[in-house]
């Protein structure tokens, strides 16, 4: 039996109208198949456990954004039981690392034919992630985003992809960078002046931003993005850079490959994992090599 978890709500109500989309056509294909609908944050986790506790399990489909993704994922870690995504959040950046469809349709074609096949996972202070986690700048973006009612708005006009860009323009006249410690593979490297370290398992975030170009889900690595000592005004002018991941070479930042990376600021900074922001520094983060498997 395979187990649909649907955010009714992700991308203003997207996750509700894909899957009245897709329940049809499961119906029509003799699919057997449950469903469970998220009622508050953190319950597609809860759901999954109930789901493992209520017997056997083919695979796990999370339908939503990248959130729910993150929430799906974690009991998965470490079972052979895969997970499948049907990406209809603001952001989808775990469909696009995966070259998921982006149509529902052919997403779920994807999921009812393809082998399922390992894929790294990240882990931050006991919780797995599956894209990235940033500290400082871009959690700050990402904690205003997420209380923002522009997402909203522009996830109306299915442009919700682009708030994470817009809210970092308001961000950036009021975020003071930090000094910070990276401890890399053992060992300490201090950095001034830090707007953001992202620690990546796939190259986006936040949208489509190609933070980490070179990070690969299969390499056992983590791809580290930090960005310091850089003018206000250069790191506006070079924002959209991260589009296309020619941000790399600005002077100012610097990027590391390693499986295991700590992050002590001066002062506590926010972090978020996957988009979502629930945890403070110190961090820690490390990688763990085919640990889920993936439809
Ligand atoms: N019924 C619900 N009410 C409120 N929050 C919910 C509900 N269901 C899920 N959530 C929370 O919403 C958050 C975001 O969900 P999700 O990632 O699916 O959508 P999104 O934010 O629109 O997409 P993206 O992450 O790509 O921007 C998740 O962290 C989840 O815990």
């Amino acid at each position: 039996m395979i187990t649909f978890i649907v955010n009714p709500l992700s991308a203003g109500g997207r996750g509700q109208k894909v899957w009245s989309k897709l329940e049809p056509i499961l119906n029509e294909k003799g699919i057997q198949y449950a469903v469970h609908f998220t009622e508050y944050p953190a319950h597609a986790r809860e759901l999954v456990k109930t789901v493992f506790q209520a017997g056997e399990v083919q695979a796990v489909v999370a339908v939503g954004g990248d959130g729910t993704v993150h929430e799906v994922a974690q009991d998965l870690v470490g079972t052979e039981v895969p997970l499948g995504f049907i990406p209809c959040g603001s952001g989808n950046d775990f469909a696009r690392a995966l070259r998921i469809p982006v149509d529902c349709v052919k997403a779920l074609e994807r999921i009812l034919t393809h082998r399922p096949h390992k894929i790294d996972m990240a882990k931050i202070n006991g919780h797995y992630f599956v894209n990235g986690a940033g500290v400082g700048f871009d959690a700050a973006v990402a904690k205003l985003s997420n209380a923002s009612k522009m997402k909203c708005w522009l996830n109306y006009v299915k442009l919700g992809r682009f708030a994470y860009a817009a809210n970092a323009l308001r961000m950036l006249s009021s975020f003071r960078p930090t000094d910070v410690v990276l401890t890399i593979d053992g060992e300490r490297v201090p950095f001034s002046h830090v707007w953001l370290v992202a620690v990546c398992n796939v190259p986006y975030y936040a949208g489509g931003m190609k933070i980490c170009p070179q990070a690969a889900w299969d390499d056992g690595r983590l791809d580290v993005c930090i960005v310091h000592n850089m003018r206000r005004v250069t790191l506006l002018s070079n924002l959209t850079k991260v589009f296309s991941g020619s941000h790399v070479s600005v002077p100012g930042v610097t990027m590391f490959r390693a499986r295991t990376v700590s992050v002590e600021p001066a002062e506590r900074l926010y972090v978020h994992t996957d988009g979502e922001c629930y945890l403070t520094t110190p961090v820690t983060m490390t990688i763990h090599s085919n640990a889920l498997n993936v439809l």
